[in-house]
């Protein structure tokens, strides 16, 4: 029988914006509010986790000790602190058999995360990376996924299970730089979708729409499209094509794209990202 992620408890080391968002998705599918505890130093985060039902502490080592899946949500820049601190408070009182930890942290690989996480007696947890991505908030997320070899096809289960409480997107990758391409195309990618709606607000603004009205046609029109390339069986190509008239105005507008250089955009930003992931695991796992 699969192991049921919902009878485990989740501990969040860090309790910011994107643990909010899982937490809030495991919540609305239903998961047992005292089984997640959350660390986080920061009184107002920390209260918003509160508000949300969980529980709460300033202590990392207190939520590490309880949890059987530990989620490390802190920035890739605190990374390698939080670890070593980890290891040598409360991986060290586990002996051998230690939680799942499940990094969310950008860029921060496995053997980065498993040398920090080692402790005195050579011990170090399994490790799962994860790429989620906000949209997890509502259950929407995306989420690209990388196992270490000691993870057990069991624990590869309790992952899957969190994913799907919070993503409809589920990608394993089987080598591990492929997660720094889910960062730079999901991770980022809600970011680059706002960008594009507030950057279509301010042109029809300009033409004489009222902000308002301009937010509205713009943001249901991103969630219709989004609907139609995710329910729909047609391909963005062919979704793109039905609504370009021969000489019409989607025509007209997406020559103004190209002759802009609209691909070598994309190109050079989803390209950008990635190459950012890269480097934070590099520099911040030299250092
Ligand atoms: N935001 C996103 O869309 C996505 C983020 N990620 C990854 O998720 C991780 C978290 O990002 P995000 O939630 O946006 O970041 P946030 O800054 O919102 O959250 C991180 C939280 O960790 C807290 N923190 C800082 N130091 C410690 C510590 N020593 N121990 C415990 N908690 C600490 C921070 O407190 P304080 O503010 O006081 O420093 C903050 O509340 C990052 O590694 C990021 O790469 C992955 C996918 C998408
Ligand atoms: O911007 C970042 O670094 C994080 C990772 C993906 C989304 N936000």
């Amino acid at each position: 029988m699969a192991p049921d992620l919902f009878s485990k408890k989740i501990s969040f080391i860090g309790g910011g914006n994107m643990a909010a968002a899982i937490i809030s998705g495991l919540l609305a599918k239903g998961f047992e509010k005292n089984s997640i505890m959350v660390s986080e130093p920061w009184d107002v985060n920390r209260k918003k986790m509160a508000d949300l039902g969980v529980k709460t502490t300033t202590d990392n080592t207190e939520a590490a000790t309880v949890g059987d899946l530990i989620i490390l949500s802190i920035k890739p820049q605190v990374a390698k602190t939080v670890c070593q601190e980890l290891a040598s408070k409360a991986f060290s009182s586990q002996g051998s058999s230690l939680p799942l930890l499940v990094s969310i942290a950008a860029g921060i690989t496995a053997a980065s995360l498993k040398e920090w996480c080692t402790t005195k007696d050579g011990a170090s947890p399994p490790i799962v990376r994860v790429m989620p991505n906000t949209p997890a908030l509502l259950g929407e997320g995306a989420s690209g996924v990388y196992a270490g070899e000691d993870v057990t096809p069991e624990q590869k289960e309790q992952v899957n299970q969190l994913l799907q409480s919070v993503s409809r997107a589920i990608e394993w990758v089987d080598k591990e730089s492929l997660l720094d391409v889910v960062t730079g195309l999901s991770g980022s990618g809600p970011a680059y979708f706002f960008a594009m709606v507030e950057h279509l607000v301010t042109s029809a603004t300009k033409l004489g729409l009222s902000e308002e009205q301009a937010t509205r046609l713009a943001t249901q029109t991103c969630l219709g499209a989004g609907k139609m390339m995710v329910e729909g069986s047609d391909p963005p190509a062919q979704l793109r094509k039905n609504v370009t008239s021969p000489n019409g105005t989607t025509q007209a507008g997406l020559e103004s794209f190209e002759a802009s250089g609209f691909a070598s955009i994309v190109d050079k930003a989803v390209k950008a990202a990635t190459d950012r992931g890269e480097e934070l695991g590099r520099v911040l796992g030299s250092q």
